[in-house]
């Protein structure tokens, strides 16, 4: 299945406090922050290790356990998925990072790019794509092509909230790609936002309106 809904106790409990209306921005942010952290634990969980030697506090050799040669990529799309990325970090320090830039028109609901920074070699790195709301899908799907487009072949996406619509889309089109997520909620309103969602997420992470 390319749908995972992470149901980890500490995940619900943060999700369920970003739904508060009146959260303040500080809070929101922190919020995000920790369930991106999290989300990236999953997201994680099935990287290879391998052995290493070094000389342990006593002297002695021992063999450690490190992550195998896997190159990660992070993509947040902006501006939103800025707010997961320093948990994201937290986990996968080495990892470098792919920017885009994608706007949604209001009444269409179609993405717009605006921006677009790939690292190198993204043929030999797993891309994990941060956003906090997949709606539609349309800025998600956009964003995978982009990807692909530029050589990248292991993708995998990390959400706070998406809506079946949205869901439905990204893993008819990509079954290949694994979906993260904190909560699938119930469906899009007629403006396109989902309910019983978090509102404006790159609103509330930025202050804006
Ligand atoms: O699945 P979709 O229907 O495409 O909607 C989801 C997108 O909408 C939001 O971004 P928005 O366009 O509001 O930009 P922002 O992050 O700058 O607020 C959100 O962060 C996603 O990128
Ligand atoms: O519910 C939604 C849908 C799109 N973008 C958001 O920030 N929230
Ligand atoms: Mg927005």
């Amino acid at each position: 299945m390319s749908v995972h809904e992470v149901n980890h106790p500490l995940v619900k409990h943060k999700i369920g406090l970003m739904r508060e209306c009146g959260i303040s921005t500080k809070k929101f942010r922190e919020l995000t922050a920790e369930i991106a952290c999290l989300l990236a634990y999953e997201a994680t969980r099935d990287f290879q290790l391998e052995s290493r030697s070094i000389t342990g506090w006593d002297g002695n050799t021992l063999d450690i356990q490190q992550i195998k040669g896997k190159k990660v990529t992070v993509v947040p799309i902006l501006r939103a998925g800025i707010g997961m990325l320093e948990g994201v970090l937290d986990m996968i320090p080495n990892a470098k990072v792919s920017v885009v830039g994608l706007a949604r028109n209001e009444e269409t609901l179609e993405a717009h790019t605006y921006f677009e920074r790939f690292v190198g070699k993204l043929d030999e790195r797993l891309a994990l794509i941060i956003d906090p709301m997949l709606a539609t899908g349309g800025s998600m799907a956009a964003t995978i092509e982009m990807l692909k487009k530029s050589g990248c072949r292991q993708i995998r996406v990390l959400c706070l909230v998406a809506a079946p619509e949205g869901l439905q889309k990204i893993s008819s089109a990509y079954p290949d790609i694994d979906i993260y997520v904190a909560a699938i909620d119930q469906r899009l309103n007629e403006n396109g936002y989902i309910l019983p969602g978090l509102g404006d997420a790159g609103d509330k992470i930025f202050g804006t309106k």
